[in-house]
């Protein structure tokens, strides 16, 4: 039963004064007065009740959310890592690259690139030292011929290790291409680099090199050298040491030319 509040008040004043009490019985207005409490009473408690749920779903809506976040923030920082490392490889694996393309494969001796870089970095430092030695191996294609190409590759690698062995630290070894090889020498004591390369072609031809079997395999050098005379360039100090080692294998082979 529904009560408007202001008439159970004047029924309450009303009985309250009548001192009788026979018009109007104090209990039954009483009694709706505590009807009406309880009423407002359930009415709070299902607005607490409201309130309360929409408080819980408010926090775990915020707990959501700031889970949420946290996972993101958590990807990111995967995703960062991840980056990082791929941009750490991508830089390594460039540095292989880069180094990669300056070794000759077979012999693990810097290559024609890298050669060429040297010798226009010796140029622009003192041109006037600089010495090249084109060195060639004698009838290689026979040695191929003869033992196969892989025993040839054997020779190869240890005509290159030999030459570096001897040139030690007068001057910078590269396989220039096929069975060539050339050293650049800074060195302005042309006695010394004589001497070395004298030195290297008796070693060459004293070496027996592995064949796969019984028989050793003997093999002899042609070089040519070349030196600075003003007004060179790379390239011209290049096709005077050819020009040279042209000449020794055109004089019978096995020896050194100076050009
Ligand atoms: N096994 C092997 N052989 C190579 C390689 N590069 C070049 N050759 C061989 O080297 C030989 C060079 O032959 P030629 O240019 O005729 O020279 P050569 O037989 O050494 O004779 P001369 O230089 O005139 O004394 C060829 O048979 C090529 O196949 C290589 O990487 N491995």
């Amino acid at each position: 039963m529904k009560h408007n509040i202001k008439a159970l008040e004047q029924r309450v004043v009303a009985a309250l004064e009548d001192e009788t009490n026979q018009g109007h019985p104090l209990h039954e207005v009483l009694e709706a007065l505590w009807q009406y409490n309880q009423d407002q009473w359930s009415r709070m408690e299902h607005l607490i009740r409201v309130s309360d749920s929409y408080q819980d779903m408010m926090i775990q809506r915020e707990k959501t959310l700031s889970e949420r976040f946290d996972k993101h923030l958590r990807q990111l920082d995967k995703i960062t890592r991840i980056s990082d490392r791929y941009q750490t490889a991508l830089r390594e694996a460039n540095l292989e690259l880069e180094q990669a393309s300056y070794v000759d494969a077979l012999t693990g001796l810097p290559n024609r690139r890298k050669m060429l870089r040297r010798l226009k970095a010796e140029f622009d430092m003192r041109p006037e030292s600089v010495r090249l030695a084109m060195i060639d191996i004698d009838y290689f294609k026979r040695i191929n011929d003869e033992f196969g190409h892989l025993i040839g590759d054997d020779v190869l690698v240890s005509v290159g290790n030999l030459i570096e062995l001897t040139v030690g630290e007068l001057g910078h070894i590269s396989r220039w291409g096929g069975e060539e090889f050339l050293v650049i020498f800074s060195q302005p004591d042309q006695a010394e680099v004589e001497a070395c390369l004298k030195q290297l072609a008796n070693t060459i031809r004293e070496t027996h090199f592995e064949s796969g079997d019984h028989a050793k395999i003997r093999t002899t050098i042609s070089i040519g050298v070349s030196h600075y005379q003003a007004g060179d360039s790379a390239d011209t100090l290049i096709t005077r040491a050819d020009d040279a080692l042209y000449r020794a294998k055109n004089r019978g082979r096995n020896q050194v030319v100076f050009g």
